[in-house]
């Protein structure tokens, strides 16, 4: 059986989509998922979205993983579906869909960049060298210098696979300050099992701990390997956050039809 399904990246970040309005993707298995996502035997992939139609919603948005398994939620998936809409007519000013975490926002700018609403944190945990939030996925968040040459892989996989993380599993996120409003991030992200090129609601966690303005508005650029993100937000105490936006770029990259084997 083939299926049709296009290809989208939000700053590196890189994503399959399947138009799921007609039930296409339902039936889709943990594994072939999984092989959709592999590098060398499928499409390629960090993650792969269904867009299903939802009463009361603009549309659904489904995730998973590159390992076939259900994901929390994903900021650069997010921005990219929300330009798969766009592109496949669903045209709003505003657009409001579903997703694992609860309702979110976005919007499409003239120049094609996608902003989209993140949930509130309502909380954050302090440990001596890290930080603990969950912004629709959880992510562990810690400051380093030098995180142009740091080994993020066996780095971010040894604290993924620590003892209070092992069995949900954490995404690890090491930040460098570049200066007050800008940050550097590079994300071990579970579930792929490897540094991914950008991760928004990593970048978006790690924004809100390097906020600069005690409280009120911030708004915080982000380098990631893929490319560049902003957050903006309201800081209400140094461990709750209100009104956060991830913007940057979500774009289009291919289109075709995979023959999906019997697993
Ligand atoms: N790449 C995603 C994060 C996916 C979260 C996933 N790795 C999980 O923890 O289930 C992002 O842009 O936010």
């Amino acid at each position: 059986m083939k299926i049709k399904f296009y290809k989208y990246q939000g700053s590196g970040n890189d994503f399959i989509i399947i138009d799921n309005r007609e039930k296409a993707g339902d039936k889709l298995t943990t594994k072939q998922i999984n092989k959709m996502c592999d590098r060398h035997f499928g499409i390629g992939a960090d993650g792969l979205m269904l867009l299903n139609e939802k009463e009361g919603f603009d549309f659904e948005m489904v995730y998973f993983n590159a390992d076939g398994n259900l994901g929390s939620m994903c900021g650069n998936g997010g921005r990219c579906i929300v330009q798969f809409a766009s592109n496949m007519g669903i045209k709003k000013n505003e657009y409001i869909f579903s997703a694992s975490d609860g309702t979110h926002k976005a919007k499409v700018d003239l120049d094609k960049q996608v902003s989209l609403e993140m949930k509130d944190v309502p909380g954050v945990e302090f440990s001596l060298d890290h930080y603990v939030l969950n912004t629709g996925s959880p992510h562990y968040v810690k400051f380093v210098t030098g995180l142009e040459d740091l080994d993020v892989v066996s780095e971010g996989r040894k604290i993924r696979n620590n003892k209070a993380f092992v069995t949900e599993g954490i995404n690890v996120n090491f930040v460098e300050t570049i200066d007050d409003d800008h940050i550097f991030v590079r994300t071990y992200e579970r579930g792929v099992e490897d540094e991914t090129l950008s991760c928004g609601t990593g970048v978006t966690a790690s924004a809100l701990i390097a906020a600069h303005n005690e409280n009120g508005f911030n708004r915080v650029e982000v380098k990631s390997k893929g490319g560049n993100l902003s957050v903006e937000f309201d800081k209400i105490s140094d461990t709750k956050f209100t009104n956060i936006w991830l913007s940057g770029p979500a774009t289009f990259v291919f289109s075709g039809e995979y023959e999906i084997k019997a697993y």
